[in-house]
């Protein structure tokens, strides 16, 4: 088992990485909560699969388990799924010792953190993160919230957990669509923050796309230590902490101007990584051959890299606008200098943005 660290002072706290480990929360779990109760937050096809395994583990060192279960999907990533989390850690007299633990992919976890983070003003909270996505970025660094009708993720907290599980082995049920959709994250710190990372990743990407234990391990628990290092210099995104943006201007756009329907994150955050590679040329920091590379590996994920003709430059233009990165009404971008490099861009002319959008 691997073990990173996220460095917050008296809030560090560490990400356990490795296979076959799922088994193992019940005495990290005593480690470092006190408290009698967990609500396991999940929902129906994760819990079919790992709430068992889990809740015996918790059970077995004598914590008092509950679940809650919330309906699978994007779009009930909503304060109406966590309004029925708040009765459902009523009814299960959950106090303020006590803990919450997200057992599913980003969704699940994004949700059950707002509830952590707001039930009783605050109780612990536990990440086990069943989704390549959720292994390598959701579970750590303290984001939480649901989204809008007007937007993705406008509400919401920083929030950190006590620690993040990551079994690799659970992403063996996990569907192709959703193992791709993980590789965009994984794409992204090699493309933000490491260059050898990238390349590792042009050389290993048939083992990770088999899930092999060893190549994803690596994948994930190197993609963890780059979040854990942004996270834990900027913890609630003053500055730095931006660049894990990347390819989420557009690629929450894309979500929300396609109401959730028709691009899982992943997908969404793959199209905006090669737009803001292609706007990043456009305005000259870029090589051509870089927007190749990170197109290329795109491609190889099975990952779109190109928006549907249908979808209108301005509806997205319009869903840019209400970014969360949005300041003085300026769109700001993430764009690469180089694989391995990226500066935050702020207050990139809207005409310059559409028309990269109609040429993409
Ligand atoms: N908080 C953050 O820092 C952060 C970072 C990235 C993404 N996100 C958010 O995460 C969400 C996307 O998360 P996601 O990609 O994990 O999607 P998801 O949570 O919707 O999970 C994808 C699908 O896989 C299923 N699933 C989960 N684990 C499984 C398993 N082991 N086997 C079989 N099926 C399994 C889920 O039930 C779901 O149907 C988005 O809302 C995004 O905004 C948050
Ligand atoms: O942790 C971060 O910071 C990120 O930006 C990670 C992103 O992958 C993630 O999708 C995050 O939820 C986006 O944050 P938002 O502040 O743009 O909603
Ligand atoms: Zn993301």
């Amino acid at each position: 088992m691997r073990e990173v660290s996220v460095s917050l002072g008296s809030r560090s706290y560490p990400i356990y990485v490795g296979p076959g480990i799922l088994r193992e929360v019940g005495d990290l779990a005593r480690r470092h909560l006190s408290g009698e109760r967990v609500l396991v937050v999940t929902n129906p096809t994760v819990a079919s699969l790992y709430a068992a395994a889990v809740e015996e583990s918790l059970a077995a060192v004598g914590f008092v388990v509950r679940r809650a279960e919330i309906p699978d999907g994007e779009e009930y990533k909503t304060l109406a799924t966590v309004a029925a989390l708040y009765d459902a850690a009523l009814g299960a007299e959950l106090e303020r010792g006590d803990t919450v633990l997200a057992l599913g992919g980003g969704v699940v976890g994004d949700i059950a953190g707002f509830l952590a983070a707001t039930y009783m003003r605050g109780v612990a909270f536990v990440q086990v993160p069943t989704t390549l996505l959720a292994q390598v970025d959701s579970s750590v660094g303290g984001k939480v919230g649901v989204n809008h009708p007007w937007g993705k993720n406008l509400i919401g907290a920083f929030y950190q957990p006590r620690f993040v599980l990551a079994d690799v082995r659970t992403l063996a049920t996990l569907p192709l669509r959703e193992v791709r959709a993980g590789l965009a994250e994984v794409i992204k710190y090699g493309v933000i923050h490491d260059a050898a990372f990238f390349a590792w990743l042009e050389a290993n990407f048939e083992a990770l796309l088999k899930l092999s234990d060893a190549a994803v391990e690596q994948a994930v628990a190197t993609s963890c230590a780059i979040k854990a290092a942004v996270v834990s210099a900027d913890e609630t995104e003053k500055g730095l902490r931006a660049i894990l943006n990347f390819g989420h201007t557009l690629g929450h756009a894309l979500e929300a101007a396609t109401r959730y329907e028709r691009f899982v994150h992943g997908e969404a955050v793959a199209i905006g990584m090669v737009f803001a590679a292609r706007l990043a040329r456009r305005l000259g920091y870029f090589e051509p051959a870089g927007v190749e590379r990170i197109a290329a590996l795109v491609r190889r994920a099975g990952l779109p890299d190109a928006i549907p003709p249908d979808i209108a430059p301005e509806a997205l233009l319009d869903a840019m606008r209400r970014d969360k990165k949005v300041a003085a009404g300026q769109l700001t971008f993430i764009l690469p200098e180089a694989i391995g490099k990226v500066r935050i861009v702020r207050g990139v002319p809207a005409d310059i943005v559409r028309s990269v959008l109609v040429e993409y």
